[in-house]
Protein backbone atom coordinates (compact mmCIF):
# COMPACT_ATOMS: atom_id res chain seq x y z
CA UNK A 1 0.00 0.00 0.00
CA UNK A 2 1.55 3.32 -0.79
CA UNK A 3 -0.10 6.36 0.44
CA UNK A 4 1.54 9.34 -1.30
CA UNK A 5 0.52 13.62 -1.13
CA UNK A 6 -1.83 14.53 -3.68
CA UNK A 7 -0.97 14.95 -6.91
CA UNK A 8 -4.07 14.25 -9.84
CA UNK A 9 -5.72 11.18 -9.74
CA UNK A 10 -4.86 11.27 -13.39
CA UNK A 11 -1.65 10.60 -13.05
CA UNK A 12 -2.10 7.62 -10.07
CA UNK A 13 -4.05 6.31 -12.57
CA UNK A 14 -1.72 5.93 -15.18
CA UNK A 15 1.24 4.59 -12.50
CA UNK A 16 -1.45 2.04 -11.76
CA UNK A 17 -2.28 1.15 -15.45
CA UNK A 18 1.52 1.11 -15.64
CA UNK A 19 2.34 -1.02 -12.71
CA UNK A 20 -1.06 -3.44 -13.84
CA UNK A 21 0.97 -3.98 -17.19
CA UNK A 22 4.60 -4.75 -15.55
CA UNK A 23 2.69 -7.10 -12.76
CA UNK A 24 -0.18 -8.73 -14.88
CA UNK A 25 -2.56 -7.63 -11.52
CA UNK A 26 -5.07 -4.91 -11.19
CA UNK A 27 -4.26 -2.16 -8.93
CA UNK A 28 -6.66 -0.30 -6.83
CA UNK A 29 -5.98 3.62 -6.79
CA UNK A 30 -8.05 5.41 -4.02
CA UNK A 31 -8.66 9.14 -3.82
CA UNK A 32 -10.28 10.69 -0.97
CA UNK A 33 -11.87 14.15 -1.44
CA UNK A 34 -13.43 16.84 0.96
CA UNK A 35 -16.78 17.51 -1.05
CA UNK A 36 -19.33 20.00 0.07
CA UNK A 37 -21.70 18.46 2.41
CA UNK A 38 -24.47 16.34 0.76
CA UNK A 39 -27.60 14.66 1.94
CA UNK A 40 -26.76 10.78 2.53
CA UNK A 41 -30.02 9.36 1.72
CA UNK A 42 -29.93 11.40 -1.56
CA UNK A 43 -26.51 9.98 -2.32
CA UNK A 44 -27.65 7.06 -1.51
CA UNK A 45 -30.77 7.14 -3.91
CA UNK A 46 -28.83 9.10 -6.30
CA UNK A 47 -27.33 5.94 -7.22
CA UNK A 48 -30.22 3.98 -7.93
CA UNK A 49 -30.30 4.15 -11.63
CA UNK A 50 -26.59 3.11 -11.72
CA UNK A 51 -25.59 1.09 -8.82
CA UNK A 52 -28.77 -0.34 -7.61
CA UNK A 53 -28.38 -3.86 -6.22
CA UNK A 54 -24.91 -2.97 -5.54
CA UNK A 55 -25.36 -0.12 -3.08
CA UNK A 56 -24.35 0.16 0.93
CA UNK A 57 -25.68 2.29 3.78
CA UNK A 58 -24.29 2.69 7.26
CA UNK A 59 -24.67 4.89 10.18
CA UNK A 60 -23.40 5.11 13.03
CA UNK A 61 -25.87 5.68 16.50
CA UNK A 62 -24.69 8.32 18.50
CA UNK A 63 -22.64 11.07 16.18
CA UNK A 64 -23.54 12.17 12.59
CA UNK A 65 -21.18 9.57 11.11
CA UNK A 66 -22.23 7.98 7.93
CA UNK A 67 -20.76 5.74 5.85
CA UNK A 68 -22.47 5.15 1.68
CA UNK A 69 -21.04 2.66 -0.72
CA UNK A 70 -22.34 3.00 -4.40
CA UNK A 71 -21.12 0.12 -7.22
CA UNK A 72 -18.83 -2.20 -6.24
CA UNK A 73 -14.83 -2.05 -7.51
CA UNK A 74 -14.03 -5.32 -5.56
CA UNK A 75 -16.50 -7.89 -3.82
CA UNK A 76 -15.25 -10.64 -1.39
CA UNK A 77 -16.88 -12.99 -1.11
CA UNK A 78 -17.67 -16.88 0.10
CA UNK A 79 -19.23 -19.39 1.10
CA UNK A 80 -16.76 -21.23 2.86
CA UNK A 81 -17.52 -21.68 6.72
CA UNK A 82 -13.93 -22.33 7.76
CA UNK A 83 -11.55 -19.83 8.68
CA UNK A 84 -13.87 -17.43 6.48
CA UNK A 85 -12.87 -14.03 8.94
CA UNK A 86 -9.26 -15.27 7.56
CA UNK A 87 -10.13 -15.81 4.29
CA UNK A 88 -11.72 -12.05 4.31
CA UNK A 89 -8.89 -10.61 5.87
CA UNK A 90 -6.45 -12.18 4.15
CA UNK A 91 -8.15 -11.12 0.52
CA UNK A 92 -8.47 -7.11 2.01
CA UNK A 93 -5.22 -7.06 2.80
CA UNK A 94 -3.95 -8.31 -0.42
CA UNK A 95 -6.01 -6.45 -2.26
CA UNK A 96 -4.75 -2.78 -0.61
CA UNK A 97 -1.21 -3.85 -0.10
CA UNK A 98 -0.66 -2.79 -3.77
CA UNK A 99 -3.18 0.13 -3.75
CA UNK A 100 -1.96 3.73 -4.59
CA UNK A 101 -3.41 5.96 -2.29
CA UNK A 102 -4.53 9.70 -2.33
CA UNK A 103 -5.13 10.42 1.15
CA UNK A 104 -4.29 13.65 3.18
CA UNK A 105 -7.50 14.06 5.30
CA UNK A 106 -6.61 10.74 6.91
CA UNK A 107 -9.96 10.74 8.84
CA UNK A 108 -11.59 7.31 9.82
CA UNK A 109 -14.55 5.91 7.77
CA UNK A 110 -12.62 7.42 4.33
CA UNK A 111 -10.61 5.91 2.11
CA UNK A 112 -10.48 2.56 0.81
CA UNK A 113 -13.01 0.67 2.86
CA UNK A 114 -14.25 -2.68 3.35
CA UNK A 115 -18.45 -3.07 3.95
CA UNK A 116 -20.21 -6.01 4.80
CA UNK A 117 -21.07 -9.13 6.84
CA UNK A 118 -20.98 -12.77 8.05
CA UNK A 119 -23.88 -15.14 8.00
CA UNK A 120 -25.37 -16.55 11.58
CA UNK A 121 -24.51 -19.96 11.29
CA UNK A 122 -22.15 -21.10 7.90
CA UNK A 123 -23.14 -24.45 8.86
CA UNK A 124 -26.65 -24.53 8.64
CA UNK A 125 -28.25 -25.40 5.83
CA UNK A 126 -28.93 -22.64 3.44
CA UNK A 127 -31.86 -21.92 1.87
CA UNK A 128 -33.54 -20.22 -1.00
CA UNK A 129 -34.03 -16.83 0.96
CA UNK A 130 -30.61 -16.31 1.39
CA UNK A 131 -29.62 -16.93 -2.13
CA UNK A 132 -28.26 -13.69 -2.93
CA UNK A 133 -25.67 -13.46 -0.17
CA UNK A 134 -23.20 -15.38 0.21
CA UNK A 135 -21.88 -16.32 3.65
CA UNK A 136 -19.11 -13.63 3.60
CA UNK A 137 -19.29 -10.78 1.97
CA UNK A 138 -17.86 -7.60 1.34
CA UNK A 139 -18.15 -4.90 -1.03
CA UNK A 140 -15.80 -2.33 -1.62
CA UNK A 141 -17.28 0.05 -3.76
CA UNK A 142 -16.99 2.38 -6.43
CA UNK A 143 -18.03 5.65 -4.88
CA UNK A 144 -18.34 6.32 -0.94
CA UNK A 145 -19.64 9.46 0.79
CA UNK A 146 -18.47 9.98 4.37
CA UNK A 147 -19.75 12.27 6.65
CA UNK A 148 -18.02 12.40 9.97
CA UNK A 149 -18.17 15.07 12.53
CA UNK A 150 -19.77 17.38 9.87
CA UNK A 151 -17.12 17.12 6.97
CA UNK A 152 -18.10 15.30 4.12
CA UNK A 153 -15.86 13.55 1.89
CA UNK A 154 -15.66 12.10 -0.85
CA UNK A 155 -13.91 8.47 -1.87
CA UNK A 156 -13.09 7.32 -5.15
CA UNK A 157 -11.94 3.98 -5.56
CA UNK A 158 -10.98 2.58 -9.39
CA UNK A 159 -9.24 -0.81 -10.23
CA UNK A 160 -7.00 -0.56 -12.46
CA UNK A 161 -6.32 -3.28 -15.54
CA UNK A 162 -3.50 -3.74 -18.26
CA UNK A 163 -5.88 -3.18 -20.76
CA UNK A 164 -6.79 0.11 -19.60
CA UNK A 165 -5.68 3.65 -21.26
CA UNK A 166 -5.31 6.92 -20.42
CA UNK A 167 -9.55 7.38 -21.74
CA UNK A 168 -10.10 5.11 -18.08
CA UNK A 169 -9.78 8.44 -16.07
CA UNK A 170 -11.92 10.42 -18.28
CA UNK A 171 -14.38 8.15 -17.60
CA UNK A 172 -13.93 8.01 -13.96
CA UNK A 173 -14.05 11.77 -13.49
CA UNK A 174 -17.43 11.82 -15.96
CA UNK A 175 -18.82 9.23 -13.49
CA UNK A 176 -18.11 11.31 -10.59
CA UNK A 177 -19.26 14.70 -12.09
CA UNK A 178 -22.44 12.79 -13.18
CA UNK A 179 -23.16 10.95 -9.85
CA UNK A 180 -22.39 14.45 -7.59
CA UNK A 181 -24.93 16.45 -9.64
CA UNK A 182 -27.89 13.67 -9.25
CA UNK A 183 -26.82 13.82 -5.53
CA UNK A 184 -28.21 17.49 -5.19
CA UNK A 185 -31.84 16.28 -6.46
CA UNK A 186 -34.62 15.76 -4.03
CA UNK A 187 -35.99 12.67 -4.41
CA UNK A 188 -40.12 11.64 -3.84
CA UNK A 189 -40.87 7.99 -3.58
CA UNK A 190 -44.40 5.92 -3.89
CA UNK A 191 -45.85 5.09 -0.16
CA UNK A 192 -46.56 0.88 0.26
CA UNK A 193 -49.22 -0.58 2.14
CA UNK A 194 -49.24 -4.22 4.06
CA UNK A 195 -51.41 -6.39 2.17
CA UNK A 196 -50.44 -9.90 3.98
CA UNK A 197 -48.11 -10.98 6.99
CA UNK A 198 -47.60 -15.00 7.63
CA UNK A 199 -45.87 -16.82 10.42
CA UNK A 200 -44.78 -20.28 9.88
CA UNK A 201 -46.60 -22.27 13.14
CA UNK A 202 -46.48 -19.44 16.49
CA UNK A 203 -47.75 -22.35 18.46
CA UNK A 204 -44.72 -24.49 17.13
CA UNK A 205 -42.45 -21.67 18.29
CA UNK A 206 -43.72 -21.14 21.77
CA UNK A 207 -43.67 -25.04 21.93
CA UNK A 208 -39.96 -25.25 21.00
CA UNK A 209 -39.43 -22.17 23.31
CA UNK A 210 -40.63 -24.62 26.42
CA UNK A 211 -38.70 -27.31 25.01
CA UNK A 212 -35.42 -25.71 25.10
CA UNK A 213 -36.53 -24.18 28.49
CA UNK A 214 -36.47 -27.70 29.66
CA UNK A 215 -33.38 -28.45 28.78
CA UNK A 216 -32.25 -25.24 30.60
CA UNK A 217 -33.38 -26.69 33.56
CA UNK A 218 -30.97 -30.10 33.29
CA UNK A 219 -28.30 -28.16 31.97
CA UNK A 220 -24.84 -28.45 30.13
CA UNK A 221 -26.66 -25.31 27.97
CA UNK A 222 -27.27 -22.28 29.72
CA UNK A 223 -29.04 -20.05 27.73
CA UNK A 224 -30.08 -20.33 24.06
CA UNK A 225 -31.47 -17.47 21.29
CA UNK A 226 -34.41 -18.76 19.48
CA UNK A 227 -35.69 -16.32 16.60
CA UNK A 228 -38.79 -16.02 14.86
CA UNK A 229 -39.72 -14.85 11.35
CA UNK A 230 -42.45 -12.68 9.67
CA UNK A 231 -42.78 -12.97 6.04
CA UNK A 232 -44.45 -10.05 4.20
CA UNK A 233 -46.38 -8.88 1.39
CA UNK A 234 -46.75 -5.75 0.01
CA UNK A 235 -48.56 -4.41 -2.44
CA UNK A 236 -45.67 -2.98 -4.55
CA UNK A 237 -42.18 -3.44 -4.58
CA UNK A 238 -40.64 -1.65 -1.62
CA UNK A 239 -38.21 1.41 -2.53
CA UNK A 240 -35.33 0.79 0.03
CA UNK A 241 -34.67 4.64 0.66
CA UNK A 242 -38.14 5.57 2.46
CA UNK A 243 -37.54 2.18 4.60
CA UNK A 244 -33.76 3.39 5.37
CA UNK A 245 -35.55 7.21 5.89
CA UNK A 246 -38.24 6.22 8.56
CA UNK A 247 -35.05 3.79 10.56
CA UNK A 248 -33.29 7.12 10.94
CA UNK A 249 -36.08 9.15 12.00
CA UNK A 250 -37.21 6.46 14.53
CA UNK A 251 -34.23 4.60 15.30
CA UNK A 252 -31.91 7.15 16.77
CA UNK A 253 -29.50 5.68 18.87
CA UNK A 254 -28.75 2.67 16.48
CA UNK A 255 -26.93 1.40 13.60
CA UNK A 256 -28.84 1.91 10.47
CA UNK A 257 -27.56 -0.39 7.87
CA UNK A 258 -28.47 -1.83 4.44
CA UNK A 259 -26.75 -4.05 2.21
CA UNK A 260 -27.64 -4.90 -1.58
CA UNK A 261 -27.10 -7.88 -3.36
CA UNK A 262 -28.39 -9.12 -6.73
CA UNK A 263 -31.52 -7.14 -5.98
CA UNK A 264 -32.40 -8.26 -2.31
CA UNK A 265 -31.45 -5.70 0.29
CA UNK A 266 -30.36 -6.51 3.78
CA UNK A 267 -31.48 -3.82 6.04
CA UNK A 268 -32.29 -2.86 10.00
CA UNK A 269 -31.37 -0.80 12.56
CA UNK A 270 -29.29 -2.18 15.28
CA UNK A 271 -28.41 -0.91 18.74
CA UNK A 272 -25.84 -3.49 19.48
CA UNK A 273 -22.15 -2.81 18.88
CA UNK A 274 -20.39 -6.35 18.44
CA UNK A 275 -17.00 -4.53 17.86
CA UNK A 276 -15.12 -1.27 17.21
CA UNK A 277 -11.21 -1.24 16.62
CA UNK A 278 -9.96 2.20 16.80
CA UNK A 279 -5.77 2.04 16.30
CA UNK A 280 -5.11 -0.22 19.44
CA UNK A 281 -8.59 0.79 21.48
CA UNK A 282 -11.25 -2.05 21.68
CA UNK A 283 -14.71 -0.95 22.21
CA UNK A 284 -17.67 -3.84 22.42
CA UNK A 285 -21.29 -4.14 24.15
CA UNK A 286 -23.37 -6.33 26.76
CA UNK A 287 -26.78 -6.28 25.32
CA UNK A 288 -29.23 -8.65 26.36
CA UNK A 289 -32.75 -8.54 28.88
CA UNK A 290 -35.65 -6.38 27.76
CA UNK A 291 -38.92 -5.26 28.50
CA UNK A 292 -41.33 -2.69 26.89
CA UNK A 293 -41.18 1.11 26.74
CA UNK A 294 -43.71 2.79 29.05
CA UNK A 295 -47.01 4.58 27.42
CA UNK A 296 -45.46 7.71 29.80
CA UNK A 297 -42.71 8.68 32.14
CA UNK A 298 -43.82 7.30 35.03
CA UNK A 299 -44.85 3.82 33.76
CA UNK A 300 -41.39 3.34 31.34
CA UNK A 301 -39.34 4.73 34.73
CA UNK A 302 -41.12 1.49 36.88
CA UNK A 303 -40.61 -0.50 33.63
CA UNK A 304 -36.88 0.33 33.50
CA UNK A 305 -36.54 -0.46 37.83
CA UNK A 306 -38.02 -3.10 37.10
CA UNK A 307 -35.90 -4.48 34.36
CA UNK A 308 -32.94 -3.29 36.66
CA UNK A 309 -34.00 -5.72 39.70
CA UNK A 310 -35.31 -8.87 37.53
CA UNK A 311 -33.35 -11.69 38.07
CA UNK A 312 -33.98 -13.73 35.48
CA UNK A 313 -33.19 -10.54 32.57
CA UNK A 314 -29.87 -10.18 35.19
CA UNK A 315 -28.55 -13.40 34.30
CA UNK A 316 -29.36 -13.14 30.76
CA UNK A 317 -27.45 -10.31 30.61
CA UNK A 318 -24.83 -11.86 32.93
CA UNK A 319 -23.94 -14.94 30.37
CA UNK A 320 -23.25 -12.21 28.07
CA UNK A 321 -20.69 -9.77 30.06
CA UNK A 322 -19.12 -12.95 31.29
CA UNK A 323 -18.69 -13.97 27.64
CA UNK A 324 -17.20 -10.77 25.95
CA UNK A 325 -14.80 -10.12 29.43
CA UNK A 326 -13.35 -13.16 28.70
CA UNK A 327 -13.02 -12.84 25.09
CA UNK A 328 -11.72 -9.47 25.23
CA UNK A 329 -9.44 -10.48 28.45
CA UNK A 330 -7.56 -12.95 25.71
CA UNK A 331 -7.04 -10.36 23.58
CA UNK A 332 -6.81 -7.20 24.91
CA UNK A 333 -5.13 -5.45 28.30
CA UNK A 334 -6.61 -3.08 30.64
CA UNK A 335 -10.13 -4.44 29.98
CA UNK A 336 -12.77 -2.37 32.07
CA UNK A 337 -16.29 -1.97 32.35
CA UNK A 338 -18.94 -1.14 34.60
CA UNK A 339 -19.93 -3.66 37.58
CA UNK A 340 -23.68 -3.73 36.79
CA UNK A 341 -25.38 -2.47 34.00
CA UNK A 342 -27.42 -0.05 33.14
CA UNK A 343 -30.37 1.05 30.70
CA UNK A 344 -30.49 1.77 26.64
CA UNK A 345 -33.48 3.31 26.05
CA UNK A 346 -34.84 2.90 22.77
CA UNK A 347 -38.03 3.68 20.59
CA UNK A 348 -40.03 0.44 21.52
CA UNK A 349 -38.01 -1.17 23.87
CA UNK A 350 -35.56 -1.16 26.76
CA UNK A 351 -32.38 -3.10 27.51
CA UNK A 352 -29.93 -3.84 30.19
CA UNK A 353 -26.59 -2.28 28.56
CA UNK A 354 -22.80 -2.97 29.56
CA UNK A 355 -20.27 -1.20 27.66
CA UNK A 356 -16.42 -3.25 27.57
CA UNK A 357 -13.53 -1.23 26.77
CA UNK A 358 -9.63 -3.05 26.06
CA UNK A 359 -6.60 -2.17 24.85
CA UNK A 360 -5.83 -4.31 21.65
CA UNK A 361 -2.46 -6.16 21.68
CA UNK A 362 -0.10 -5.29 18.79
CA UNK A 363 -1.34 -8.49 16.68
CA UNK A 364 -5.16 -8.40 17.41
CA UNK A 365 -6.71 -7.52 14.03
CA UNK A 366 -10.37 -6.22 13.55
CA UNK A 367 -11.93 -9.65 11.86
CA UNK A 368 -10.24 -11.74 14.48
CA UNK A 369 -12.20 -9.98 17.57
CA UNK A 370 -15.48 -10.54 15.48
CA UNK A 371 -14.27 -14.12 15.04
CA UNK A 372 -13.81 -14.24 18.65
CA UNK A 373 -17.27 -12.68 19.89
CA UNK A 374 -19.43 -13.60 17.38
CA UNK A 375 -22.09 -15.31 18.25
CA UNK A 376 -22.11 -13.41 21.78
CA UNK A 377 -24.45 -15.01 24.36
CA UNK A 378 -26.91 -12.06 23.30
CA UNK A 379 -27.53 -13.90 19.66
CA UNK A 380 -26.48 -17.50 20.27
CA UNK A 381 -26.07 -18.44 23.94
CA UNK A 382 -23.62 -20.51 26.16
CA UNK A 383 -21.64 -22.25 26.16
CA UNK A 384 -21.48 -21.10 22.23
CA UNK A 385 -20.68 -23.63 20.12
CA UNK A 386 -23.23 -26.21 22.04
CA UNK A 387 -25.68 -23.65 21.69
CA UNK A 388 -25.31 -22.84 18.41
CA UNK A 389 -25.65 -26.08 17.63
CA UNK A 390 -28.89 -26.08 19.51
CA UNK A 391 -30.31 -23.47 17.29
CA UNK A 392 -29.38 -25.48 14.14
CA UNK A 393 -31.46 -27.95 15.49
CA UNK A 394 -34.42 -26.35 16.77
CA UNK A 395 -34.97 -23.00 14.78
CA UNK A 396 -37.23 -23.26 11.72
CA UNK A 397 -35.92 -20.66 9.64
CA UNK A 398 -32.34 -19.37 8.01
CA UNK A 399 -31.18 -16.96 10.08
CA UNK A 400 -28.87 -15.74 7.34
CA UNK A 401 -27.48 -12.13 7.82
CA UNK A 402 -29.92 -11.49 11.05
CA UNK A 403 -27.58 -11.72 14.18
CA UNK A 404 -24.60 -11.96 12.06
CA UNK A 405 -21.69 -8.95 12.32
CA UNK A 406 -22.55 -6.51 9.86
CA UNK A 407 -20.04 -3.76 9.41
CA UNK A 408 -16.97 -2.00 7.91
CA UNK A 409 -13.15 -2.18 7.86
CA UNK A 410 -10.79 0.36 6.25
CA UNK A 411 -7.16 -0.02 4.83
CA UNK A 412 -5.60 1.00 8.38
CA UNK A 413 -7.12 -1.62 10.09
CA UNK A 414 -9.87 0.32 12.15
CA UNK A 415 -13.44 -0.21 11.91
CA UNK A 416 -16.64 -1.58 13.42
CA UNK A 417 -19.04 -4.40 13.61
CA UNK A 418 -22.62 -4.28 14.94
CA UNK A 419 -25.03 -7.57 15.40
CA UNK A 420 -27.83 -7.11 12.65
CA UNK A 421 -30.59 -7.25 14.75
CA UNK A 422 -34.01 -5.56 14.32
CA UNK A 423 -33.55 -6.01 10.61
CA UNK A 424 -35.34 -7.99 7.53
CA UNK A 425 -34.21 -8.95 4.10
CA UNK A 426 -36.25 -7.01 1.26
CA UNK A 427 -37.08 -8.98 -1.87
CA UNK A 428 -39.25 -7.13 -4.31
CA UNK A 429 -42.83 -6.93 -2.62
CA UNK A 430 -42.19 -8.99 0.06
CA UNK A 431 -40.23 -9.04 3.24
CA UNK A 432 -38.64 -11.44 5.55
CA UNK A 433 -37.96 -9.75 9.54
CA UNK A 434 -36.81 -11.38 12.24
CA UNK A 435 -36.41 -11.06 16.18
CA UNK A 436 -34.89 -13.25 18.74
CA UNK A 437 -34.90 -13.46 22.49
CA UNK A 438 -32.61 -15.32 25.04
CA UNK A 439 -34.11 -18.07 26.67
CA UNK A 440 -32.66 -19.15 29.86
CA UNK A 441 -34.12 -21.30 32.77
CA UNK A 442 -36.86 -18.81 33.99
CA UNK A 443 -37.73 -17.91 31.00
CA UNK A 444 -41.66 -18.38 30.12
CA UNK A 445 -42.89 -19.08 26.35
CA UNK A 446 -45.74 -16.67 26.29
CA UNK A 447 -43.52 -13.82 28.05
CA UNK A 448 -40.74 -14.41 25.07
CA UNK A 449 -43.38 -14.61 22.03
CA UNK A 450 -44.13 -10.82 23.49
CA UNK A 451 -40.96 -9.67 23.36
CA UNK A 452 -40.08 -10.57 20.29
CA UNK A 453 -43.39 -8.84 19.28
CA UNK A 454 -41.57 -5.60 20.60
CA UNK A 455 -38.34 -6.72 18.53
CA UNK A 456 -40.40 -7.27 15.33
CA UNK A 457 -41.59 -3.05 15.41
CA UNK A 458 -38.57 -1.34 14.44
CA UNK A 459 -38.58 -2.80 10.68
CA UNK A 460 -42.97 -3.34 10.81
CA UNK A 461 -42.75 0.34 11.08
CA UNK A 462 -40.20 1.68 9.16
CA UNK A 463 -41.91 -0.84 6.47
CA UNK A 464 -45.20 0.93 7.26
CA UNK A 465 -46.84 -2.25 8.83
CA UNK A 466 -47.85 -0.66 12.14
CA UNK A 467 -48.24 3.41 12.94
CA UNK A 468 -45.08 3.63 15.04
C1 LIG B 1 -31.77 -11.33 19.59
C2 LIG B 1 -32.30 -10.12 19.68
O1 LIG B 1 -32.06 -9.26 20.77
C3 LIG B 1 -30.92 -9.53 21.59
C4 LIG B 1 -30.35 -8.22 21.97
C5 LIG B 1 -30.91 -7.51 23.01
C6 LIG B 1 -31.82 -8.16 23.92
C7 LIG B 1 -32.08 -9.50 23.82
C8 LIG B 1 -33.01 -10.16 24.75
O2 LIG B 1 -33.40 -9.57 25.79
O3 LIG B 1 -33.40 -11.33 24.49
C9 LIG B 1 -31.38 -10.35 22.81
O4 LIG B 1 -30.27 -10.96 23.43
C10 LIG B 1 -33.22 -9.53 18.66
O5 LIG B 1 -33.52 -8.32 18.81
O6 LIG B 1 -33.58 -10.24 17.71
MG1 LIG C 1 -34.64 -11.29 26.46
Amino acid sequence: MVTIQRTELKEGIQAAIEKAKKNSASILVSEVQKIDSCSPLSFFAAGKEKYGGKRFFWKHPSQERYMIGLGICKEIASDQATDRFFHVEKEWGQFIDQAIIFDDVHVQGTGPTAFGGFSFDPDKEKTMLWSKFSSSLFHIPRFMLSIMEGQTYLTTNVVCKEEHDATFYTAVENERQELLAGARKHFMFDPISLVDQLEVKPDAWKQSVTQVVEGLKKGPLKKVVLARELRLVFNRKIQIEPVLDRLLNEQKNSYVFALESEGDCFIGASPERLVKKDQDQVFSTCLAGSIARGKNEAEDEQLGHSLLTDDKNLIEHQYVVDMIKEAMEDTCSKVTLPSKPQLLKLKHIQHLYTPVIGKADEHTSLLSLVEKLHPTPALGGLPKMPAVAKIREVEELDRGFFAGPIGWLDYKGNGEFAVAIRSGLIQGNEASIFAGCGLVEDSIAETEYEETNIKFKPMLSALGGIKS
